[in-house]
């Protein structure tokens, strides 16, 4: 494409037959895209021969020119292109587009590793993951193996589950760091960056199941269920979901009604019931499932690690995102399982249910926030390119109001959350149940409230761009469609909230009086 033209020559080529037009600065001949164009043919007719990236922008994402580049014939002579190209792992430059620290403030907690590995990760998710991401959002389908092999060979699913001996599993870690060196700042790093993908149900399909699925293997299981499973999930070959949800009972853990019972020999555990809601179920190869193998309540129940068999079927849900994320209604119909597979000891699933519910409620903030983070960036960009009334959106103070409210919210969610993830990296697992179970449900609790408000604004501010799935306002539509995910996953916000206010009153003290 190195040819140069001027504007006068461009502005021959003028008809249906004979159709250039320039795209800041950039010549294109749309001849024989004319009769394929979505807008139709008059608007482009219309505007043949002249410049058209005003019109352009108001009407299409950037990345559409990427997609149709093979129309470029050249450039404009002794002009350069003004608007900024979006190029794979690149930081943006729109305020509070990214965290504070990417953004050149001072920052306690982040250092050289972590740079290198937000640096890696961005580069990777753009290059390999985004090319595919509005496909599987749009279409749905199981996501390619290929794709889970080069996540788990790049190192990035063992990134999602924290410090730990998972990460030996791996040939390396994104950026070459050392899993003694790995901690909770890289695992959010690897949270937000899948989740600034903008596609919830394909970013979910890449690994929703094994982020909560694995952890209890790895605490509870066997030497020989950890070898077996473990590296197989981890470098994409196989993968999990934690099954314990059901049409009965879904924050009620307690109240599951999937049954165990142990052969005359007491070799095996057969498995009858249902699972429903269950994220990767669809093409899950292991199920870490809540069964219960005793009497009503928490005592009576156990954790098994069931892989697809005779009798376990999964079907599809239809949920309000893109079937990549593989929901699924799963049913048990006398399913034979060893009694190796137990998780844990029998009558003790309760405790491996709930060990790892921080860290998941954790990672939830963190995707969740991030989604509204990318949303403000799209509004704000609109804002300021969208002209309305003879002047930018952005021009009036109500629009600016509510930028002013998503980038406060937004930041205010972040700023927590680096909190609780400083405090993650310097205490024990012990501590951080006694400690952060409270400031985790209550912020849990505050990023899907963030979410809600961030979302509706977004829409007003894109307005009916907002409510359709394609085009200028795509990441908008499928956020507003999806944030309510967070806020029922991993336990649901009313939750959260007493949850947190019942933890406070642990240590408040007896002796307070106004
Ligand atoms: C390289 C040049 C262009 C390409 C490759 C292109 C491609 C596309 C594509 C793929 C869509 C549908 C995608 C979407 O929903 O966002 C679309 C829609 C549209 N295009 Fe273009 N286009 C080009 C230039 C233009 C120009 C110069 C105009 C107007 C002067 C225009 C007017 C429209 C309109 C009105 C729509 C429908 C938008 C809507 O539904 O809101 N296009 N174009």
């Amino acid at each position: 494409m190195s040819k140069t033209f001027t504007r006068d020559e461009v502005s021959r080529h003028n008809k249906a037959d004979d159709l250039w037009i320039i795209i800041d600065s950039v010549v294109f001949d749309l001849t024989r895209f004319l009769p394929a164009h979505p807008g139709g043919e008059h608007v482009l007719i219309e505007i043949a021969g002249k410049d058209a990236t005003e019109e352009f922008y108001a009407l299409h994402r950037h990345s559409i020119l990427q997609k149709f580049s093979k129309f470029a014939i050249g450039n404009i002579a002794g002009e350069a292109p003004k608007i900024a190209q979006q190029e794979n792992g690149a930081v943006s430059k729109v305020p509070y587009a990214e965290s504070s620290f990417w953004m050149g403030s001072k920052t306690p907690y982040y250092n050289e590793s972590h740079i290198a590995f937000r640096k890696a990760v961005r580069a990777f998710v753009d290059a390999e993951l985004r090319p595919h991401a509005q496909e599987y959002e749009d279409n749905g389908g199981k996501v390619a193996l290929e794709l889970y092999q080069k996540m788990g060979r790049f190192g990035l699913l063992a990134s999602r589950i924290g410090p730990g001996a998972h990460l030996k599993f791996v040939p390396s870690l994104p950026a070459g760091i050392k899993p003694e060196n790995f901690d909770y700042f890289h695992e959010l790093i690897a949270h937000e960056e899948i989740a600034r993908l903008g596609s919830p149900g394909f970013a979910d399909g890449l690994g929703a199941g094994f982020v909560i699925g694995l952890p209890p293997i790895m605490a509870f299981g066997s030497k020989e269920m950890i070898q077996k499973v473990v590296p197989s999930i981890l470098l994409g070959d196989k993968r999990v979901s934690l099954a314990i949800t059901e049409p009965y009972a879904g924050s009620d853990v307690a109240n599951i009604r999937c049954t165990a019972k142990r052969t005359p020999d007491g070799k095996f555990f057969i498995v009858n019931g249902v699972k429903k809601w269950i994220t990767n179920g669809h093409f899950s190869d292991y199920f870490v499932t809540a069964v219960r193998t005793g009497g009503p309540g928490h005592s009576g129940i156990s954790m098994l690690l069931i892989e697809r068999s005779d009798g376990l079927e999964t079907k599809q849900m239809k949920t309000a995102y893109s079937s990549a994320a593989g929901t699924a209604y799963v049913t048990y119909d006398n399913v034979k399982v060893p009694v190796e597979n137990l998780i844990g000891k029998e009558g003790g699933g309760f405790p491996v249910i709930m060990f790892n519910f921080n860290h998941e409620r954790w990672l939830i903030i963190a995707a969740v926030n991030r989604g509204s983070r990318l949303v403000t960036e799209e509004a704000f960009k609109w804002a300021v390119q969208r002209k309305v009334f003879g002047k930018p959106l952005i021009e009036q103070p109500v629009i600016r109001f509510k930028l002013a409210k998503m980038i406060a919210e937004v930041e205010s969610v972040q700023n927590w959350l680096e909190n609780v993830t400083y405090n993650m990296t310097k205490m024990s697992y012990k501590e951080q149940s006694l400690h952060l179970a409270g400031p985790i449900a209550l912020l849990k609790y505050q990023s899907t409230r963030v979410a809600h408000d961030v979302s509706d604004d977004a829409v007003q501010i894109l307005g009916g761009r907002a409510i359709t799935k394609t085009g200028l306002g795509s990441v908008v539509e499928g956020f507003q469609r999806t944030y309510k995910y967070g806020s029922i996953l991993g336990g649901s916000e009313e939750i959260m909230a007493d949850l947190g206010v019942r933890q406070a009153l642990k240590s408040f003290p007896k002796d307070a009086r106004l």
